[in-house]
């Protein structure tokens, strides 16, 4: 084996060294870095300031576009390694890139409840600005690095979606800069067939340069009930009956860890605690937390009360179960009071040091996905994930699909209860095979109706995504503004084949 193969064995079969040894500090010095710059923006107060000028620079890039002769279509410059997609878009080579550099939150309004942020504002951003002025989002989409273009192009989900949708659902306004270069604002009232058109849109109607949020008061800790299950029907009826009632549960979720156990969670925000039963998870040296969840399992039922920022960024530090794939001794007492406060490292530095093999290896033998499916049929779902991948930790999230017209729609015409199915990690099923498992799982969602989350690999055909989305609205948008030319269909940006 020559130097080369040796360091690619290595990086390969022992990739926790390099994630240790050089992802994990460069990850402390990235967000450091990021955190001082923002610190000086902040005392400057200068993000409104030049918010303006950035827009302008935007369509100053569009309309040189078009007077360079529109011969390419657009997308933006954000390189495909730096975002939480699974995969980064081939397209990212050949096509216009537009640099939408904002990153600033904006202003915060209590009165009107709204806070107006640029789209490359991430979720921790959010919630370190937030929490200490007491507000925070009805969604806030777990990882912190997500972004706010991100979730609005595509989509975000998080416990509370029982309650309010989608992160879109939270969104009032998005400002966003056209096909010719003007800038138009869109929201209920203005606009609104646009504003309905853009979430699912991935960037594929204009470049989003401003969004409006709705904000909800926040507390300070999050009691969250545990109760464990052992037999599935009663894990899918407790889930079930904790999501139909929001009032009751403002969170609700569920880690399934075998085809018939599994821990469902409900949880409120609470000003007052018990404070023997506080758990402070963002703790360094916490397990953690799906492990720690696990545990309820042999331990009986119980309560805890969580700092709020904490439970929203609870799966964070162990990327859900991600992390035991690349760091397997992540969760050793040892490890976690030595390295703890260095993880996760980032996924954009991971995808960006990726190898080939490394690649291959995710393609062939892991499964990321998430498969959005009525309620009513999450114990036929859970049967085809056991028979085809038998992949454990399950995630479950339920959804309100509310009937806002766009790309998913209650197909009965009245708003309908969802449930997000997330598969991460290495599936057992011998038979598994990444294509065909996962075309045999897609081909079932479309028959309940059901939806694909994108930022993920599909496999399905161009017609096969017409089927599942509705493509109605959205297809009049493109017309009315002229996009053909100017961006891809939202298939040629998400389908396997152009994704690497
Ligand atoms: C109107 C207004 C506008 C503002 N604009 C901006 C702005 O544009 N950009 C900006 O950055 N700040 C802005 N701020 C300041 C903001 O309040 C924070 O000071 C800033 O985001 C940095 O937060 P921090 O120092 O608390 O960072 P930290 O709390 O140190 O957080 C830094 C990162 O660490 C992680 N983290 C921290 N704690 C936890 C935890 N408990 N669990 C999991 N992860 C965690 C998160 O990833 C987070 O992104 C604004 C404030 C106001 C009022
Ligand atoms: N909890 C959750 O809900 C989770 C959600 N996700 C998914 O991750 C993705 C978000 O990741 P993130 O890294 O934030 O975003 P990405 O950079 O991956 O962006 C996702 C899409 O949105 C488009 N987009 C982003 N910003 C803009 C903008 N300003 N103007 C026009 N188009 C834009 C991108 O276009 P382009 O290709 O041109 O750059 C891309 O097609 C979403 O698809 C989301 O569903 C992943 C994990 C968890
Ligand atoms: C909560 C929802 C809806 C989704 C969570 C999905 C995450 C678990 C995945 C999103 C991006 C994924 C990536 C990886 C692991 C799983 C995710 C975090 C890797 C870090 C796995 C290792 C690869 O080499 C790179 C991957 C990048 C994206």
């Amino acid at each position: 084996m020559g130097d080369k193969g040796l360091i690619e064995h290595v990086i390969v079969n022992h990739r926790w060294v390099f994630v240790c040894l050089f992802l994990l500090p460069m990850s402390v010095v990235y967000d450091f870095v990021f955190y001082l710059r923002n610190w000086i923006v902040f005392k400057l107060s200068s993000a409104p300031k030049r918010h303006q000028q950035r827009v302008a620079d935007v369509q100053t890039q569009v309309r040189k576009w078009i007077n360079d002769g529109a011969d390419t279509q657009m997308c933006t410059a954000r390189p495909g390694w730096a975002t939480v997609s699974f995969r980064r878009g081939k397209y990212k080579r050949t096509m216009r890139k537009i640099s939408v550099n904002l990153v600033d939150i904006l202003s915060v309004d209590a009165e009107k409840r709204l806070v107006r942020v640029e789209p490359l504002v991430s979720m921790g951003q959010i919630t370190a600005t937030l929490s200490k002025l007491g507000w925070t989002l009805p969604v806030l989409p777990e990882l912190d690095d997500l972004t706010v273009g991100g979730l609005i192009m595509g989509c975000g989900i998080e416990t509370s979606s029982h309650k309010y949708g989608l992160f879109q659902e939270t969104c009032v306004a998005y400002e966003l800069v056209l096909a010719d270069g003007s800038l138009i604002r869109c929201s209920e009232d203005e606009n609104p067939d646009l504003f309905h058109a853009v979430p699912w849109s991935y960037g594929t109607l204009g470049l989003l340069v401003a969004a409006e949020l709705q904000i909800v008061p926040a507390k300070k800790y999050v009691k969250l009930d545990y109760i464990p299950t052992y037999t599935r029907e009663s894990m899918v009826t407790t889930f079930t009956e904790a999501a139909a009632r929001p009032e009751k549960n403002e969170f609700v979720e569920c880690i399934v860890f075998g085809n018939d156990h599994g821990v469902v969670m409900t949880a409120n925000m609470t000003d007052t605690c018990e404070p023997e039963k506080v758990n402070v998870l963002s703790r360094h040296w916490k397990p953690w937390f799906y492990k720690h969840v696990e545990t309820f399992l042999s331990r009986g039922g119980s309560s805890e009360y969580i700092p709020l920022r904490d439970y929203y960024h609870r799966h964070t530090r162990s990327l859900f179960w991600s992390l035991q794939d690349i760091i397997s001794f992540g969760n050793h007492p040892v490890f976690r009071w030595l390295f703890g406060w260095m993880v996760p490292p980032k996924i954009s530095l991971i995808k960006l040091t990726q190898l080939e093999a490394v690649k291959r290896l995710y393609e062939e033998r892991q499964m990321i996905q998430d498969m959005l499916v009525p309620i009513n049929k999450l114990n036929e779902s859970l049967d085809i994930f056991e028979a085809e991948t038998q992949l454990y930790p399950l995630w479950l999230c339920p959804m309100l699909v509310k009937t806002t017209p766009g790309f998913i729609q209650p197909k009965r015409g009245k708003e309908e209860m969802f449930v997000d199915i997330g598969a991460y990690g290495a599936p057992k099923a011998p038979q598994y095979h990444a294509e065909t498992t996962t075309r045999l799982i897609e081909e079932y969602v479309r028959s309940v109706d059901g939806y694909q989350m994108l930022y993920a690999d599909t496999y399905q055909t161009e017609e096969e995504f017409r089927r599942m989305f509705n493509h109605t609205l959205y297809d009049k948008m493109r017309k009315q503004l002229d996009c053909e030319k100017a961006f891809p269909q939202v298939y040629g940006k998400v389908n396997k084949k152009v994704r690497e």
